[in-house]
């Protein structure tokens, strides 16, 4: 990899505020959130929550109806698409087919006018960057899916932007090809040290390469925080549910203790959460916890709740267990496999104990609990 100092000014990005609607229908409603100069930060949510609405807004592809989008010290409402300084990567390469490798990657040189000797060193660069130094001949068409999008990252670049916006830029390749170019993504990205926003479904490309989430639901941001604090602290059910796997328990605040709180279940079960909640007396709650805070025993105890087998899974290190409470609620569990782990039948009478210091607790969705109680994505 090349050592390119200073190949872009570092700037850092405000949103604030952004709303825009197509034809009537707010498709994103006041959208808030920074990107620190240097930072990557990945916009995250399901399809048509808005992320790209939020990312063609930060273009200048569409004029968002209220908001302002900050670039350094530059607001950018009065300043071109052209003029933002903002390099752009789509999931479809958008390649020019009838130009060469090299020829694409000078396109925004040229619109640029920057003189012929030093486009063509600069092409020679961001090859060499993208590590595709002996390409530069080739057509589009006669690049694999992966390289291809190496050259549209490369095109993206060249032109030296201080802001570098990615859509969904590897969801047309496969898993093993997508892995290694988020790794290269990330090396690039330290090396030129470009403020950079990625929109991203997938939650753990999202995890796995930006410093900050921005976590989107129907057009509007839920929690922004680091990879880590979401999995652990979401602040609400739809990120927890969105973010990994989570158990769902519907139950009522039966009794509430200076430092406990008693959930009435299903079946007259019941689960003692080690804290006040901040909810009132009677409250309809939705409980939550990941399978890795579910522990199986074959005898009950105190704190355990009857549970029966449908089907254990090894998964690489992992064994997954799926279970049912008396109600018919599914449960998931997992641990780490070892040699001498226990592999029930399905249909075992089972105990689970949930580490109850770990739950969360939501005010209960009615439309959420009438779906499947295990949300996997
Ligand atoms: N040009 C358009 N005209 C009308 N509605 C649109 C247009 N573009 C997007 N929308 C609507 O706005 C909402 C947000 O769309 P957007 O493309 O920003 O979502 P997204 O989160 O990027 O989705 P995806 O991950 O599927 O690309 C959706 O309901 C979508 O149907």
């Amino acid at each position: 990899m090349l050592d390119i100092p200073n190949t872009a000014e570092r700037k850092r990005l405000s949103v604030q505020g952004l709303t825009h609607s197509y034809g009537g229908q707010n498709a994103i409603s006041d959208v808030a959130f920074d990107v620190e100069a240097g930072e990557i930060v990945a916009l995250l949510g399901p399809s048509g929550c808005g992320k790209s609405t939020v990312l063609r807004a930060i273009a200048g592809l569409i004029q968002p109806k209220t908001g302002r989008i900050v670039l350094g010290d530059q607001d950018l409402a009065d300043v071109s698409a052209r003029s933002r300084g903002v390099g752009m990567v789509f999931q479809n390469y958008a390649l020019f087919p009838h130009l060469t490798v090299a020829e694409n990657i000078a396109y925004p040189l040229a619109c640029q006018k920057l003189p012929r000797a030093e486009r063509k060193a600069r092409v020679e660069e961001m090859l060499s960057l993208v590590r595709l130094k002996d390409y530069g001949n080739r057509l589009p068409r006669e690049l694999s899916g992966g390289q291809q999008q190496r050259v549209a990252v490369a095109r993206a670049i060249a032109g030296r932007p201080s802001l570098l916006l990615l859509d969904e830029p590897f969801g047309a390749l496969d898993r093993a090809l997508r892995f290694d170019l988020q790794v290269e993504l990330l090396h690039l990205q330290k090396t030129l040290g470009i403020t950079t926003l990625i929109v991203t479904h997938d939650q753990e490309e999202a995890q796995s390469l930006a410093n900050r989430l921005v976590l989107m639901n129907k057009g509007n941001v839920e929690q922004i925080d680091t990879p880590m604090a979401v999995y652990d602290r979401p602040k609400t059910l739809f990120v927890n549910t969105f973010i990994g796997q989570a158990n769902l328990l519907n139950g009522t605040v039966l009794h509430l203790d200076a430092d406990s709180t008693l959930i009435g279940l299903a079946n007259d079960r019941t689960l003692r959460l080690p804290r006040r909640l901040n909810f009132t007396l009677g409250s309809k709650v939705t409980i939550t916890f990941r399978p890795e805070e579910v522990r199986l025993s074959t005898q009950p105890s105190e704190s355990t709740l009857p549970v029966r087998m449908t089907v254990s899974v090894p998964l690489g290190p992992s064994l997954v267990h799926d279970l049912v409470l008396e109600d018919g609620t599914a449960l998931r569990a997992s641990e780490v496999r070892g040699p001498t782990t226990f592999i029930p039948e399905p249909g075992t009478q089972l105990f689970a104990e949930i580490d109850t210091a770990r739950c969360h607790a939501f005010p209960a969705e009615p439309e959420i609990m009438s779906e499947e109680t295990i949300q996997q994505r």
